[in-house]
């Protein structure tokens, strides 16, 4: 079906999908899972455009995972532009860290999530590099290194396919104590 994704399809913290780890999609991806992937896409995209965004009520983002709208498989979109200008568009089958640094990166202002109604301070400690194994909504296997922004918001992303909420890595004692061994991405 090609409905639009809406704010009523964002589930909430609390359902117990967005904690389950979900499951690797079996290859090649039905049409309906590429489908699907392409609403995950279009929603991120139309949550950045001011006047789409106004008339549907979309709280704007940088990422989607299928569990924030019910799906426990593996596959996230993305669509954003790091802080060197370099543009992410992109669907994501069964996206795998195959590897990253010991050193940390975090945004000095924190992350927020469409599953989360509220805000919840604080240094979200992340990998700074990481590399990306998974396939794109075209089928082809792709291999992405990321440092920086990018890397941030994968991690973030291929949590959520992991049952892991972003505030499950801020230090309960010192929320904005920064972690060892870590330079901040902005
Ligand atoms: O899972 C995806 N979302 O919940 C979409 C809403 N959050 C964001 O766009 C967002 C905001 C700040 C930092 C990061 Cl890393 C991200 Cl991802
Ligand atoms: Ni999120």
């Amino acid at each position: 079906m090609n409905d639009m994704i809406t704010m009523d399809q964002i589930v909430r913290e609390g359902d117990p999908v967005l904690r389950k780890k979900a499951e690797d999609i079996e290859l090649p991806a039905s049409k309906e899972e590429i489908e699907t992937l392409k609403e995950m896409l279009q929603f991120i995209k139309n949550s950045q455009d001011d006047e789409i965004a106004k008339k549907y009520n979309l709280r704007p983002g940088v990422g989607l995972a299928a569990p924030q709208i019910g799906l426990s498989k593996r596959m996230l979109a993305v669509h954003f532009t790091d802080f060197n200008d370099r543009e992410y568009s992109m669907g994501l089958i069964n996206p795998r860290i195959v590897s990253h640094s010991v050193e940390k990166t975090y945004l000095q202002s924190g992350e927020g999530c469409l599953s989360v109604d509220r805000d919840v301070p604080g240094i979200v400690p992340r990998y700074a590099r990481i590399t990306i194994k998974g396939t794109n909504l075209e089928g082809e296997e792709v291999k992405l290194r990321l440092k920086g922004y990018a890397a941030i918001v994968l991690q973030h992303e291929i949590d959520h396919l992991d049952g892991i909420m972003f505030y499950d890595h801020i230090n309960k004692d010192n929320p904005f104590q920064p972690p060892e061994n870590s330079t901040p991405a902005e």
